[in-house]
């Protein structure tokens, strides 16, 4: 049996604690509040997956909310179907309009992505506004209520267990999603889309995702919208709407699931408690409270940035630190690493022949404007080597790097891997085809477990999508993948540091994890960008054993560096590059010795 994990384990005991209240002598009132709470957590809740988890951010959800309570609205009064038949339109309704919308926007980037999602809700308030079907701005009215197993849920009091089981079912959705394969996909948006994409993530239909993924919990929100006030208008879905919601999803904490509610929560409960105090303090009644709202929500982001969820975990934590022993704090085991029994090898791919030629740069060029960054360079890796790229500042090594890597186009010659010709493809082509890579300026995601970073790099290995991921139905694949992830970290000396923070590793161990996140793609080479840059002594010391190691178990490398030492005594074969052009190549000894070398590199060097 799985053990329950604290963030489920959370769920359930708040679930609990929520149907037990309805059964209270309660006021009416508070019934409300929490009603509205539970519609506006499902819409922040979105907003969490979209904005704070995978980096987007979206003015316009609250007019998807519309949408769902739109269709519901229309398909029960002019069609006389039942709620769940509006329920299923709006949802449908609401994946159509996303996908739409999402396809145009998602590829917008910087400030033009709010400003799109702005745009087009601001188009869908209007629209709801001017429909004649949707009775303009007067709004639809005698929406018949939700008819569950029979009840009629009439009254708010009836209408609050199914919001709040639904949000409950909501939030372990997305904790499910989140500790899955699609869902560490979605994390790594944040770790820029080169990043995930050298991994094997196709960021183009992750993104989409988690936009249509958000927009239909606001669908569903406004479903229940619908349904509780029992009539619609526009009001509730224009841009003040989508302000607050992503207010909501901030102050909450917008990178986390529970943030979600608790921005929810704090902003209603705030709002209603200064409507009724202000006026009675002020003696004058007015919207004064949007205005004292907004100053205290203001001071609270700027004492805590992060939003109120990480101050709640900075509190319990500092409990925790009490019984602690000093040791780097661990995050939760994810459910691969639960499930370990079930773990099975994953798929390997055929690896080279050792000798053959597994990469072929042949007369690579590539100019910025009159610059000519690399000039014709030749050189090839073969199977069970390390060649080693080296060269000044500004030589061209990482330009060379990345026409390697398909991050930049070539401007003319040709890069072969793997028998295939591969210029011109993208990096996550080139990583389905067994390149993997590391960063000069390390990637990680820091505030995710090692562990899970490098299972990002086993990506590619697994099939899951998101469905198997909420639904839990991808514990296998799972355990196999984060078997490997531990094989891999184990390999290059991080095994025991699985659960801790990656941001709160040295530099040299996220090397290090890089490397084992690259490893975790099963590659045919592995390039390295500069790996030992920043390095201390001893941190290179390890790391130019750790390459001997993976060099001896037949793994193929590209190493560009700049520091001489390093790579003097541990690779096979040397390029030099000054100027973008390849001045000499040969064994490094030979290198080391030449007189071109010394002259444009070793020259300017005591
Ligand atoms: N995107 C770009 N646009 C214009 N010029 C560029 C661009 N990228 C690199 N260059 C230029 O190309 C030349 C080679 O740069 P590159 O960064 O590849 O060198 P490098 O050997 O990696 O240097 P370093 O060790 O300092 O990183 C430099 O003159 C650089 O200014």
């Amino acid at each position: 049996m799985t053990r329950l994990r604290p963030q489920r384990l959370g769920v359930a005991i708040w679930l609990a604690v929520m149907c037990t209240a309805v059964f209270l002598p309660v006021p009416e009132f508070w019934i409300t509040l929490a009603n509205y709470i539970g519609l506006y957590s499902l819409v922040a809740l979105g907003l969490v997956l979209l904005t704070g988890i995978a980096g987007m951010t979206s003015f316009g959800q609250a007019a998807f909310v519309g949408l769902g309570a739109y269709a519901s609205a229309l398909v029960t009064t002019q069609y006389g179907g039942s709620p769940w038949v509006g329920l299923v339109a709006g949802i449908a309704l609401v994946v159509l309009a996303a996908g739409a919308l999402g396809a145009i926007t998602m590829r917008l980037s910087g400030h033009y992505l709010p400003l799109g999602t702005i745009a087009w809700g601001l188009s869908l308030f209007y629209l709801f506004g001017n429909l004649e079907l949707l009775k303009k701005f007067d709004g639809i009215t005698g929406i018949p209520p939700i008819n569950f197993l029979g009840v009629e849920l009439q009254s708010g009091r009836n209408l609050y267990l199914l919001i709040w089981v639904i949000v409950a079912l909501a939030v372990l959705a997305v904790l499910n999603l989140l500790d899955s394969r699609t869902g560490r996909a979605i994390r790594a948006l944040r770790g820029g889309l080169v990043m995930a994409e050298s991994c094997g993530v196709n960021t183009a239909r992750t993104k989409l995702l988690a936009f249509v993924l958000a927009a239909v919990l606001a669908g569903l929100s406004g479903w229940l919208y619908a349904h509780l006030q029992r009539a619609v208008n526009p009001t509730p879905f224009g841009l003040n709407a989508g302000i607050t919601y992503l207010f909501m999803a901030v102050v909450g904490g917008a990178g986390y699931v529970w943030g979600a509610l608790a921005g929810a929560a704090l902003m209603t409960i705030l709002g209603d408690w200064l409507q009724n105090i202000l006026p009675k303090l002020l003696g004058q009644s007015g919207n004064f409270e949007v205005i004292v709202s907004g100053m205290l929500l203001i001071l609270l982001l700027q004492r805590a940035p992060g939003g109120l969820w990480p101050m709640v975990l900075r509190v319990v934590g500092m409990f925790k630190r009490g019984t602690a022993t000093g040791e780097h704090p661990q995050l939760p085991a994810p459910i691969g690493l639960q499930n370990a029994q079930l773990a099975q090898p994953l798929p390997r791919r055929p690896q080279a022949a050792a000798g053959s030629t597994v990469l072929d740069v042949r007369s690579a060029r590539k100019t910025f404007g009159g610059l000519v960054a690399v000039n014709d360079v030749s050189f090839s890796v073969n199977a069970g080597e390390i060649l080693g790229l080296i060269g000044p500042n500004g030589a061209g090594k990482s330009t060379m790097f990345n026409l390697v890597s398909g991050v930049l186009p070539l401007t003319s010659g040709e890069v072969h891997f793997a028998g295939e010709r591969i210029d011109g493809k993208t990096s996550r082509a080139l990583a389905r085809a067994g390149m993997a890579r590391t960063f000069q300026h390390v990637r990680l995601l820091p505030a995710m477990s090692v562990i899970e970073n490098v299972a990002i790099g086993a990506h590619l290995r697994g099939h899951r999508g998101w469905m198997a991921g909420v639904m839990r139905a991808n514990r296998i694949e799972e355990a196999s993948i984060f078997a490997e992830a531990q094989a891999q970290l184990d390999r290059v000396g991080l095994g025991a540091d699985a659960l801790r923070e990656a941001g709160s590793l040295a530099l040299g161990q996220q090397r290090l994890l890089e490397i084992a996140r690259a490893l975790a793609g099963d590659p045919v080479v592995l390039l390295l960008d500069e790996p030992a840059a920043g390095l201390r002594h001893q941190e290179k010391l390890a790391l130019a054993a750790l390459l001997r190691d993976l060099r001896s178990q037949g793994v193929s490398i590209l190493l560009v560096e700049h520091d001489m030492e390093f790579v003097m005594g541990l690779v096979d074969r040397l390029v030099v590059m000054d100027f973008g052009t390849r001045i000499v190549h040969g064994l490094p000894e030979a290198v080391r010795n030449n007189p071109a070398v010394i002259e444009a590199y070793l020259g300017g060097v005591e």
